[in-house]
């Protein structure tokens, strides 16, 4: 038994000579939810179909659950954005299918339960579903074949958002239930804040932010000061004079002169400070750091 789901030690990935990922090391312990986050392009399916298995690392290494990507897969669930299914089938021939290939693992009234849920006729072909009703026949799968970490891209890009309520909260009660780990990028950043208790925030290819994400909060301060006070032994993610006076997000370096008022950031004020600071230096919280091999 280990407890860490994921690890990655200076992991990349270069297509072409670009590399998409770069020197990622981080490490994610079972049972957390973790928000994958950054733009477009920032690498978060490549990361994701690394740990999945699917594609090799150009540099350094991947392993989930103690042990390579490839050795893990019966223990990994993975949707992709492009939710590969078989458009001829029915859901209930999709699920049968699904009991199929996971003998001894598979969960009928996991899937079941996400299926209903949607209210989708079991003999309506794959073919025949909207995009979000595939997205739903996707998720069950995932969560019928009974896996110790989710890998989740994009997973609630095209539902609607009472179905997006509704997904998310299965998905989280059967994760809390089995102690799943689950890994789910998404540009939505209200619904991981209520989601996720931990958080990846990749940009260009590198781990920016890695960690627990009340710890990650707790390590930064929101501070508002009259423009000429000094913030020198503090980190300064990004600083901005406005007409209340310099507003920054730090981290704090010691103890915060009586001049500046201070409050804890909302996940998105951490967020947007950091992707708008590319220079600013990462920040990898004890759970998250990784012993580099
Ligand atoms: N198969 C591929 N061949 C060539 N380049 C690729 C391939 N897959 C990804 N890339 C490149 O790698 C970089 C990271 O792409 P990736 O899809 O991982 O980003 P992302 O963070 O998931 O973006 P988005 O939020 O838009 O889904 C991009 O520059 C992309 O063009």
């Amino acid at each position: 038994m280990t407890d860490t789901a994921i690890e990655a030690a200076g992991l990349g990935r270069s297509f072409g000579g670009r590399r998409a990922l770069r020197d990622c090391t981080f490490r994610l312990p079972t049972g957390r939810v973790c928000a994958l986050v950054g733009p477009n392009g920032a690498g978060k399916s490549t990361l994701l179909t690394l740990a999945a298995g699917l594609l090799r690392p150009t540099e350094g290494t991947i392993r989930i659950l103690g042990t390579g990507p490839a050795d893990a897969r019966e223990r990994i669930a993975y949707v992709g954005q492009d939710k590969p299914l078989f458009p001829q089938l029915t859901i209930a021939e999709t699920l049968w299918l699904g009991r199929e290939l996971n003998p001894g693992r598979w969960d009928d009234t996991a899937a079941r339960r996400v299926v209903d849920a949607g209210g989708l006729d079991p003999a309506a072909r794959v073919r025949a579903l909207s995009g979000g009703q595939r997205t739903r026949v996707a998720l069950a799968l995932a969560l019928g074949k009974r896996a110790e970490v989710l890998l989740l891209d994009e997973p609630t890009a095209d539902l609607d958002p009472l179905a997006r309520r509704q997904l998310t909260g299965l998905l989280l009660a059967d994760a809390g239930e089995n102690g799943t780990t689950v890994v789910m990028s998404s540009h939505i950043l209200p619904e991981l804040e209520n989601a996720c208790d931990h958080l990846v925030l990749v940009d260009r290819g590198s781990v920016r932010l890695a960690g627990g994400i009340d710890e990650l909060l707790a390590a930064h301060r929101l501070v508002t000061g009259p423009a000429s006070a000094d913030l020198a032994p503090h980190t300064v993610v990004e600083s901005r004079t406005t007409g209340r006076g310099l507003t920054a997000l730090i981290r704090p370096g010691g103890t915060l002169s009586g001049d500046w008022q201070t409050v804890e950031p909302s996940l998105e004020d951490l967020l947007l400070a950091h992707l708008r600071s590319p220079a600013a230096p990462a920040l990898l919280t004890p759970p998250a750091e990784a012993t580099a091999r």
